[in-house]
């Protein structure tokens, strides 16, 4: 699966609060719900104060996951440590955030070397126009709307207007947004023009995770039409 793809819905469950123990079988799980790719989230307790995993456990999921477009999400320093290790691992997307590295071009540019698709994400408090440089070398943006670190926090609907920004700008560009995304926050993402749309707690403790897929799908849908019809 591309993500890229002209601006259509693509749903990612986020496993950070899954049941890490049983990591295959939750990934299956939310595949099996009608997920379009897994989000899986690499903190290393110095760009964001927690810890989660790395390559070795991708390396282990892959092939328990045959065909599933796997993004990490990389919440740690110096991304550029990683991208060969991630590659090798088997990992499709690796997205990385610009206030992680001084040199985000470099960055980039191994990551295409190594095969993989190149996201890039922003947290809360930086201004989107940081972006602006990279947009032509990435497949996709990512815009925070927690402060990385953690599942389960209050979405951040002051981060939206980024999104807005963004999609006002490039209509085709994949825009993911990422943090206390869910059914009861999806309206504002999927109206401000996010189609790349990660949501970990709420699938997680839903008791229908795939009727909640749907009804986000749903909602994305019809905002992207009704962004065709206004243009
Ligand atoms: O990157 C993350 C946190 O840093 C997670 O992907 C994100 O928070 C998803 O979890 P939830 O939907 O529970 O907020």
């Amino acid at each position: 699966m591309a993500l890229s793809n002209g601006c259509s819905c693509r749903i990612g469950p986020s496993i950070l609060n899954a049941d890490l123990s049983d990591l295959a079988s939750e990934c299956k799980r939310l595949m099996d719900c009608g997920s379009d790719y897994l989000h899986l989230d690499v903190m290393d307790g110095h760009f964001v104060p927690n810890l989660t995993f790395g390559h070795p456990v991708v390396k282990c999921l892959r092939p328990k996951l045959p065909g599933v477009f796997m993004e990490m999400h990389m919440m740690v320093e110096k991304p550029e440590t990683w991208v060969e290790h991630m590659a090798d691992a088997g990992a499709d997307m690796y997205t990385f955030h610009y206030e992680a590295t001084p040199h985000p071009e470099r960055c980039i540019r191994k990551i295409k070397e190594a095969g993989m698709k190149v996201g890039l994400g922003i947290n809360p408090p930086t201004d989107v126009s940081v972006v602006l440089p990279y947009i032509d070398m990435v497949d996709l943006i990512l815009v925070m709307t927690v402060n990385p670190g953690f599942g389960g926090q209050a979405f951040i609907s002051e981060c939206l207007p980024k999104v807005q920004f963004l999609r006002d700008r490039y209509r085709n560009l994949d825009i993911e947004v990422d943090g206390g995304v869910g059914p009861s926050t999806i309206q504002q993402c999927a109206d401000n023009g996010a189609n790349v749309i990660v949501s970990g707690s709420a699938l997680i403790r839903h008791n229908n995770p795939r009727e909640a897929i749907q009804f986000m799908r749903n909602t994305v849908d019809e905002a992207i039409q009704r962004s065709h019809l206004e243009r």
